[in-house]
C-alpha cells in the first residue's frame, strides 16, 4: 500500500504525522510498489503497440485530450496516451493522495517536512479578501501590506518624488540576486518588456539584473549607468548567499565611491526574509521589503523578489495583473476535478513520460521570443524541486525522479537542437504558442504576417514529431535509396501544445503557475519533497574551503593543503597564472576602463 494520506494537526501548526497504516517502520512504501504503478507498467506494452500517426486519426480521442481553462488551451492529443492511460494515471494520482496533497498545501500544512515549513507561494497572489492560513493565522493581509508598500514606493521612484542623493530622479534599477531571486524576475521582465502597455509604462527606465559573481557580470550590469540615477535592489531570501552578498558589497562600493556612504539610504533597498541581516548590511529597515519562509526561493517571483523590480520598471498596476493571472491558475488547481485540472494533467503526463516511457528530458519550446527566459526559469523550478534521490521519509527511491529541462524559443531551436529531437533521442516537447502577438508586422505581398509565419512552425513541428516520415513516402518522392534511411523520421514522438490568447502580464502569470503546480504534482506522485534543495549545499561548502586556502595562498604565500592531486595541480596552475600573486593594498581595485565609476 502507498500512503494513507492521513496527516495530523497539532495545535494551530499543521504538521504531517506518520500514519499508522503504512509500514511497520512508519515509512511509506514507494509509489512504485502500488497496484496503480504496476498497472501502468503493464499498460506500457499496449501503448508500445500504437503510433501517434494512428492515434491522431481518432477525433474523439483528440477532443477528449484538448482541455481549456480561462483562455488557455492545452492540447495533450500528441501524448502517447489513450483514454485508458489517462484513467490509469488518475488512479495513480488517487493512490498518491494527490487531492489531499493539494489541499494540504493550500491549508498551510508543513509539507516541506525537512525544513518544517508550509508551502504557500499561492498566497502571494491571493486577492485581498482571500483567507489562507499558515500556523493559525491568515497570511493574506501581510502579503498585501508588502504589496501596498511596493505600490507606494515604486510610485515614488517612478514619479520622481523620491530622488537620489544628488537630487536626480532614479531612472535605472539594478536588481542583484541569484537563483530564485533572479530567474523568475528575469523571465517575467523579458516577457513584459515588449508588451505594448508595459513598454509604454517603462519608457525612459532601465532594469538590469546582476546574478553571477563573475566580475564580468558586474561590468555588464553597470555599463553606462550613473550612480546618481541608479537604484540598487538587493534580492536574497536568506541574505547570506555568497555571490549575491559579494555583488552587493561591490555595487555598494560603486555607489559610495561616487556619492559617499550617506547615499546608501537613497540608492539601495533590499528584499529578504532576513531583515536583521539587511539592517546589518547598512540598509534602512524602512527600505526593506519582506517575505516569509513559506515562500521557496524558486517560487518567490510573486513576492517582493519579483514584484518590486517589476513594479519599479512597469508600475504596480501591470504587475498586479501578473499576480491575478497566477491566482487564476491557483484557484483552478485547488478546486477543479483532477480529470480537468490543467496542472494535474500536465504533471501526470510528465510522470508518464519519465517513469513509464523512459524519457527523462523535456524540451520547453515557446514560439515567442518574449518567453526566451521561460526555460531557464523552469529549469530551476523543476530540476531543483524534483531532482531528488530519496522519498519524503528519506528512503532511497527505486526509480529516478525529476526531468532534465532545457529549451529555446522557436524557431531558433529548430536551427539548433531539433535534429536530435526528430531523429535522435525521444524528448517530449512542450510547444507554447500565442494567438495574438505582442508585436504585429505584415509586409505587403508576403503570404502571411510575420507572426503567422512563426506560428506555422509551431503547428508544423508538433505534427512532424508525431507523424514522422515513412520509407513509402520517401520512395514516392523518388528519394535515392541510399538516402532513404537518413531521411526517414520514425515519428511517434510525443509533445503537448499550450496555446495562450496573447502574452500579457495576466497570461504570463497563468503560465508561471501552470508550471509551478505541474512540478509539484510530479513531486507528490513520486513521493518526494519538491520544496527543499539540500543538493546545492555540498558545492557551496567546498567553495568555502577553497576560498580560505585561496586567501592564504594569495596573501601569505602559504602552500595549498588538503586537496587531492587533481585539484592541487589545477589550483597551483591557476594561482601561478596571475602576474601578481599578492593582493594589492588598499583592496578596492576595479578595472576602471571597464567599470565606469570605479576610477580611483
Ligand atoms: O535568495 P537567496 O537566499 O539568495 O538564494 C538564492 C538561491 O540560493 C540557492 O542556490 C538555492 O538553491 C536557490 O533555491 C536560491 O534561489
Amino acid at each position: 500500500m502507498w500512503c494513507c494520506g492521513n496527516f495530523g494537526v497539532s495545535d494551530s501548526i499543521k504538521v504531517l504525522k506518520k500514519c499508522s497504516c503504512c509500514t511497520a517502520s512508519g515509512q511509506h512504501a514507494p509509489i512504485s510498489e502500488s497496484a496503480a504503478w504496476a498497472d501502468l507498467k503493464q499498460h506500457v506494452k499496449t501503448i508500445e503497440g500504437t503510433h501517434l500517426r494512428n492515434l491522431m486519426q481518432d477525433n474523439n480521442r483528440c477532443e477528449e485530450l484538448i482541455k481549456e481553462y480561462d483562455g488557455i488551451v492545452v492540447d495533450l492529443s500528441r501524448q502517447r496516451v489513450i483514454h485508458d492511460t489517462v484513467d490509469k494515471l488518475l488512479n495513480l494520482a488517487e493512490e498518491a493522495k494527490l487531492k489531499e496533497k493539494i489541499d494540504q498545501m493550500f491549508d498551510g500544512v508543513h509539507i516541506n517536512e525537512t525544513e518544517n515549513r508550509s508551502v504557500l507561494h499561492a498566497a502571494l497572489r491571493a486577492p485581498r479578501d482571500e483567507v489562507i492560513n499558515c500556523d493559525g493565522h491568515n497570511v493574506v493581509p501581510a502579503v498585501w501590506d508588502v504589496l501596498d508598500k511596493i505600490d507606494a514606493f515604486s510610485d515614488q521612484i517612478r514619479s520622481g518624488s523620491w530622488l537620489g542623493s544628488t537630487g536626480k530622479p532614479l531612472t535605472d534599477v539594478v536588481a542583484i540576486g541569484i537563483g530564485g531571486s533572479f530567474l523568475g524576475p528575469l523571465f517575467v521582465h523579458t516577457a513584459m518588456q515588449t508588451e505594448p502597455g508595459c513598454a509604454q509604462a517603462a519608457k525612459g527606465r532601465r532594469l538590469r539584473f546582476l546574478a553571477n559573481v563573475d566580475p564580468i557580470d558586474v561590468a555588464r550590469a553597470l555599463l553606462d549607468l550613473n550612480q546618481e540615477t541608479t537604484l540598487v535592489v538587493i534580492v536574497s531570501k536568506t541574505f547570506t548567499t555568497a555571490e549575491t552578498m559579494l555583488n552587493a558589497r561591490t555595487v555598494r562600493t560603486w555607489i559610495t565611491s561616487a556619492l559617499g556612504v550617506e547615499a546608501v539610504s537613497k540608492h539601495m533597498v533590499a528584499v529578504s526574509t532576513n531583515l536583521k541581516l539587511v539592517k546589518e548590511f547598512g540598509i534602512d529597515p524602512a527600505n526593506a521589503f519582506g517575505f516569509w519562509d513559506w515562500v521557496g526561493g524558486r517560487y518567490s517571483v510573486c513576492s517582493a523578489v519579483g514584484v518590486l523590480p517589476l513594479a519599479l520598471q512597469y508600475g504596480f498596476s501591470h504587475v498586479k495583473k501578473f499576480l491575478q493571472g497566477a491566482w487564476s491558475i491557483d484557484d483552478h488547481f485547488r478546486s477543479a476535478p483532477l480529470e480537468s485540472n490543467l496542472p494535474v494533467l500536465l504533471g501526470l503526463m510528465s510522470v508518464w513520460n519519465v517513469s513509464f516511457l523512459g524519457c527523462p528530458a523535456r524540451a520547453i519550446l515557446p514560439y515567442c521570443q518574449a518567453l526566451a527566459k521561460l526555460a531557464p526559469h523552469i529549469q530551476q523550478v523543476s530540476m531543483e524541486s524534483n531532482g531528488k534521490g530519496v522519498s519524503l521519509d528519506g528512503v532511497p527511491l527505486p526509480f529516478g525522479t525529476g526531468e532534465i529541462d532545457f529549451g529555446e524559443p522557436g524557431t531558433n531551436g529548430q536551427h539548433s537542437f531539433y535534429q536530435l529531437i526528430h531523429q535522435g533521442r525521444v524528448i517530449p516537447c512542450d510547444f507554447i504558442g500565442i494567438i495574438k502577438s505582442q508585436q504585429s508586422v505584415y509586409l505587403k505581398g508576403e503570404q502571411v504576417s510575420n507572426h503567422d509565419e512563426l506560428m506555422c512552425n509551431f503547428f508544423a513541428q508538433a505534427d512532424a514529431l508525431a507523424y514522422g516520415k515513412t520509407r513509402e513516402e520517401l520512395v514516392a518522392e523518388k528519394v535515392p535509396e541510399a538516402l532513404i534511411p537518413h531521411k526517414m523520421f520514425s515519428g511517434n514522438r510525443q509533445s503537448l501544445s499550450i496555446l495562450l490568447p496573447n502574452l500579457t502580464p495576466y497570461t504570463v502569470g497563468q503560465l508561471l503557475a501552470l508550471y509551478e503546480h505541474r512540478v509539484a504534482v510530479q513531486g507528490w506522485i513520486w513521493g518526494i519533497n519538491s520544496f527543499d534543495q539540500w543538493g546545492v549545499e555540498l558545492g557551496k561548502s567546498l567553495a568555502g574551503k577553497v576560498r580560505t586556502q585561496m586567501n592564504a595562498a594569495r596573501t601569505k604565500t602559504q602552500p595549498l593543503s588538503g586537496f587531492n592531486y587533481s585539484t592541487t595541480t589545477l589550483l597551483t596552475r591557476y594561482l601561478q597564472g596571475k602576474t601578481q600573486l599578492l593582493y594589492p593594498d588598499p583592496h578596492d581595485v576595479f578595472p576602471s576602463n571597464v567599470l565606469p565609476g570605479f576610477e580611483k
